[in-house]
């Protein structure tokens, strides 16, 4: 562009020297006048001060004078002055001729006409002389004007250079100007564009700013209105403290009648607390003679234990059942109370119950510890004998007895537990005896066997030993022994297939490996666990076998105790057992079923085991002091070891069926429990530690 722009100028440079009547006039006081032509004058010479050769004067008259002056380009003195042919000379000359006939005449005409040429001639050279002072006059001016305007030229030409000049330095400062035009364009972009954007950023302050202030309107409404609650809160707030001023004199007034009253009293509550003090020291004494006399309870109950002996036997026949009547025979027992007894039907057959049971009496009613069986048969001789067996244990309980007359006996036993001992209490007796029925017992809180009424017996104790300042804590486990392998009730794992090993410590803690020991936190909790431990024997149930009857089953209750108050700890366990049926082999139906032999064989092998350590303890105590305990004949014995030994108090609940047709079962039980029952186990040891 910068190219192109110098190019036009250079040809305007050219322009205007071949057309210097173009130039544009561009002064630099800013004068633009146009400038004028400067005239070429046809000889240059003639400009410089030479006067050209003029032309002879000519007559004034318009085209003669034309004619004369074109007549004159010749060299004007040397040539013979001719007249010019005029018109009215012309017209002379024809008139003469037409008027004179002769020579004479026509000599004198010519002599005139010389005359009169002469004449002419002689006023035309004054004319010329007068013209050619009149032309030189104006040459000397038209001079003087050449020369003014040479120097307008000169002048005009220098303007004109200083023009272009000018022209130039200003057509770079407009390129200059316009490349800083340019720049100030973009700089004005950028700048447009940044302010755009800070009027974009603007906007949206203000639109935010506008919703802040939005938000504080109603910010301040909110004020307002909370302003004017407060303000009427606090127009009532005077009211009410007027009216609570008035009520604040009134109550000085009181206070002073208060505060004579209060100076009575605390001389009085001085003689009150020195009395709180005596009576507190006497509280102190007391909660000491308390802790003396609990001590002293614990031993006394334990005495008690030890004179009803150390391993007692509990003896309870079922009532008959409907289930035990022939099937076609709307039977019902006159024996039992109980719900589930058939005992209160209108139409019952008092025959046919008669020949079912077997005659059974309790002799003792105030406090049964005696049972009487009695049988007639038939002699070889054909004569009727008559049999009877007395037996005595610890308490014989009818089949009327109820759940809650049977555990009536055996608390005495949880409270042992919770003071440190061992405890174990076993229910045997031939299948269908109702072993299960006394220990796990019914779904009804009436018939809550001996497991939960114990668990529950427990906690109630152990909550009442808690502001003597004793702390225990509970866990449990259920296992179960069928054909000498040990299975957890509470575990997950497939029945037969796990095996635990039971281990013995020094400080006569027994545990079981691999079992699933569960913190007990309240007796409803041990409901549940029995019935987990229920469907689990189901499960592992076969229509042949009806493994509750066929296997053990040790519910172990393990509680610790911290008396903070004292520094004392102990530890004890409740052993609920549920043994197998009893019944002998041939009793039991196993025949030629291997299993069912095997079975049976594993429950005889495990309870006379149960015999000959309750056996050999008796002759211990009796003072054979080096007397072999042969525990480890059965997995039962081994189990129980620490229960059974004279570290323990132990209970067995023998379980009989009425019937007569179990009489047989129900002797071989009743001698095995007698034997059980003359027993001495030792003495039992609390297992407690001083502080
Ligand atoms: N004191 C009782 N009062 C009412 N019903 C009882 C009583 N004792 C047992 N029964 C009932 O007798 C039946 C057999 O009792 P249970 O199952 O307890 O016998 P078991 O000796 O545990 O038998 P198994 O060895 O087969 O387990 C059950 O239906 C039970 O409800």
């Amino acid at each position: 562009m910068l190219n192109s722009r110098k190019r036009k100028a250079a040809d305007d440079d050219q322009d205007n020297q071949t057309q210097p009547r173009k130039l544009p006039a561009i002064s630099e006081n800013g004068n633009n006048k146009p400038l004028r032509p400067s005239k070429v004058l046809p000889n240059r010479a003639a400009a410089k001060g030479k006067a050209p050769a003029l032309p002879a004067p000519k007559a004034t008259a318009g085209p003669a004078i034309r004619r004369t002056t074109r007549a004159t380009s010749a060299p004007a003195k040397n040539e013979p002055v001719r007249p010019p042919a005029r018109p009215t000379v012309v017209g002379t000359r024809g008139a003469a001729g037409r008027t004179t006939t002769g020579p004479l005449r026509g000599k004198a005409a010519e002599d005139a006409r010389f005359h009169a040429l002469q004449e002419q001639m002689t006023s035309i050279e004054s004319a010329r002389a007068a013209d050619a002072a009149r032309i030189a006059a104006i040459l000397e001016a038209e001079q003087r004007k050449l020369e003014g305007l040479q120097s307008d030229h000169q002048n005009l030409t220098q303007e004109l250079a200083d023009a272009r000049a000018q022209e130039l330095n200003q057509r770079r400062e407009l390129v200059t100007v316009n490349d800083e035009l340019e720049a100030l364009k973009r700089k004005h972009a950028n700048e447009l564009m940044v302010l755009e954007l800070e009027i974009k950023k603007k906007e949206r302050e203000i639109r935010e700013l506008k919703e802040d202030l939005r938000l504080c309107q109603e910010d301040l409404e909110r004020e307002r209105d909370s302003v004017k609650t407060l303000k009427s809160t606090v127009s009532q707030q005077s009211t009410a403290q007027l009216t609570l001023t008035t009520q604040v004199s009134a109550l000085q007034a009181q206070l002073s009648a208060l505060q004579s009253a209060l100076d009575m009293s605390c001389n009085s509550s001085s003689q009150l607390k020195l009395e709180l003090e005596s009576e507190r020291k006497r509280v102190a004494d007391l909660e000491s003679e308390n802790r003396a006399a609990e001590t002293l309870r614990r031993k006394l109950h334990n005495m008690v234990q030890e004179l009803k002996g150390n391993i007692r036997v509990f003896c309870r026949v079922r009532p008959v059942l409907a289930s035990d009547l022939p099937a076609n025979a709307l039977a019902k027992s006159i024996d039992s109370g109980n719900d589930e007894s058939p005992n209160s039907s209108p139409e019952r057959d008092d025959g046919l119950l008669e020949r079912v049971k077997a005659d059974i009496t309790y002799p003792d009613k105030l406090d049964p510890k005696e049972i009487i069986l009695r049988a007639s048969s038939e002699s070889a001789t054909g004569q009727e004998r008559k049999d009877e067996w007395t037996f005595t244990f610890d308490r014989v309980f009818d089949p009327r007895s109820t759940q809650a007359e049977v555990f009536e006996e055996i608390s005495l036993l949880a409270q042992s537990c919770v003071d440190g001992y061992n405890v174990c209490i076993f229910a045997y007796g031939q299948t269908g005896s109702g072993k299960s029925f006394t220990m796990e017992g019914g779904s009804t809180e009436y018939n809550a066997g001996m497991i939960p009424r114990a668990v529950e017996e427990v906690f109630k104790v152990a909550k009442e030993l808690e502001c003597k300042g004793w702390e225990y804590k509970m866990e449990g486990q259920f296992l179960e022994i069928y054909n000498e392998t040990i299975n957890d009730l509470l575990g997950k794992g497939e029945f037969d297939k796990k095996r635990h090993d039971i281990h013995h410590d020094k400080a006569g803690r027994t545990t079981v490996s691999d079992v699933n020991v569960v913190p007990l936190r309240s007796p409803t909790q041990v409901r549940s666990l029995l019935s987990i431990a229920q469907s689990r024997r189901t499960v592992a149930s076969t229509l042949m076998n009806e493994r509750s009857s066929r296997s053990h089953s040790v519910f172990t209750l393990r509680i610790s105790g911290e008396n903070a108050a004292t520094g004392e700890t102990c530890e004890g366990s409740l052993n609920l057992v549920d043994l197998a049926g009893s019944e002998r082999l041939e009793k039991s139906g196993a025949g030629n079923d291997k299993d069912r032999l095997k079975e049976t064989q594993s429950i005889n092998k495990s309870l006379s085991a149960l015999g000959d350590v309750i056996a050999a303890l008796g002759e211990k105590g009796d003072g054979k002091t080096d007397k072999h305990i042969p525990y480890r004949n059965s997995k039962l014995t081994y189990l129980l070891q620490n229960s059974l030994s004279g570290n323990s108090k132990t209970l067995m609940v023998l379980n009989l069926s009425p019937l007569a047709g179990h009489l047989n079962e129900s002797l071989c039980s009743l001698r095995f429990a007698t034997k059980v029952n003359n027993t001495t186990l030792g003495t039992a040891k609390k297992q407690i530690k001083a502080a």
